[in-house]
């Protein structure tokens, strides 16, 4: 696996066509990032090039990152627990585990990212919209705005309701269109998942097919490949909790599909009935982790690592 210092770096052959902006956001006090992620990416400490991430949406960008990886995205992992390691409460129900300042930090790791990534149980559960409405305003006439992540969603029978709020607000013009990654049709096809697929397509969506692993679910590394052809820089994992052991499952881990973690650990405790994501990963099975930093953010601690073999 490649440094960090490697993998995360800006891509300055973009900083030319941004010149004018760049001038504006010299001359302008925008609000920045935390300190901390600076430091976890390795981005240029200070330097005000290296915050203003939060130009024009779907222009290039002063701030992305990428890895050096030539066949996948930098990948993130990140989701917030409680104390007993669990992401939500009983049979699934969404929990607030992040405090106000932890989850500032989450929704400015969502603008460094070209893509942000759920499962499809979560986007049933918590039909999320996974934008950065969080972040300090913007004057609305002024030349800023918050880049947008690309959802993503892994669906493997293509069960994403139509009338969810990522279709809604993207059909309302204020969140990207979402790509749902489903398997590659059979030749002899589908019915029904062609009828699913029409109605996704529809109502907004991009279908895009990718290859079954052998336990039937969408093979992460060619997930990866896939995503990248398609121009994904940087991708952001969110979960749920199936998306999260197969990110830290051994097939991912050995073909070297995780840049950085980093995870929210609230002081709160759910108990048995609670949604955890360690249930498949058996202790031979454990990754190794890096650390790199812990923060504290309000009364969350915010722990950044890598994990290796
Ligand atoms: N605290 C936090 O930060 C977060 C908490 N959550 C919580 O997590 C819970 C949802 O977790 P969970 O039910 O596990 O759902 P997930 O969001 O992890 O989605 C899992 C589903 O995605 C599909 N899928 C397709 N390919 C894969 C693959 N390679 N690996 C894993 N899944 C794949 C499968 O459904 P199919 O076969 O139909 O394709 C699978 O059942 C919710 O309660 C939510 O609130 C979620 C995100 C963050
Ligand atoms: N960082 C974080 N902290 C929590 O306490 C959470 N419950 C989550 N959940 C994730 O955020 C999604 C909701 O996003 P929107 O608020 O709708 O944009 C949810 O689906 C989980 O992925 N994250």
């Amino acid at each position: 696996m490649r440094t960090n210092g490697a993998d995360a770096r800006f891509d300055r052959a973009r900083l030319g066509r941004r010149l004018a902006q760049t001038f504006d956001a010299m001359t302008t006090i925008l609000p920045s990032p935390p300190n901390f992620l600076s430091r976890v990416f390795e981005l240029p400490a200070g330097d005000v090039l290296a915050h203003s991430v939060y130009v024009d949406d779907d222009k290039p960008r002063i701030c992305s990152l990428h890895t050096l990886e030539p066949n996948r995205p930098y990948v993130t992992l990140t989701f917030a627990q409680s104390l007993d390691a669990k992401i939500a409460g009983q049979g699934g129900k969404q929990l607030a585990l992040s405090g106000n300042e932890s989850m500032l930090m989450t929704h400015w790791l969502r603008t460094f990212h070209d893509g942000i990534l759920v499962g499809i149980g979560t986007a049933l559960n918590d039909n999320p919209q996974l934008n950065t409405r969080h972040l300090p305003p913007f004057s609305a006439d002024g030349p800023y705005k918050y880049h947008l992540p690309r959802p993503i969603i892994l669906d493997t029978d293509l069960r994403l309701p139509i009338d969810c709020k990522l279709l809604r607000n993207y059909r309302a013009g204020v969140g990207r269109r979402p790509w749902v990654v489903t398997r590659a049709i059979v030749a002899d096809g589908d019915e029904s998942h062609v009828s699913r697929q029409t109605s996704l397509e529809t109502t907004g969506a991009r279908i895009i097919e990718v290859n079954t692993d052998g336990d039937g679910r969408i093979s992460i590394p060619s997930l990866l490949v896939r995503l990248r052809e398609l121009g994904i820089q940087s991708l952001m994992v969110e979960g749920g909790a199936r998306v999260i052991q197969s990110f830290l499952g051994v097939e991912a881990r050995h073909r070297n599909c995780i840049d950085t973690v980093i995870i929210t650990v609230a002081p709160t405790l759910v108990g048995n009935g609670g949604v955890g994501y360690g249930t498949d990963l058996s202790s031979d099975m454990l990754p190794g982790v890096q650390h790199i930093e812990t923060e504290l953010f309000g009364r969350d601690a915010v722990v950044a690592f890598k994990v290796t073999q």
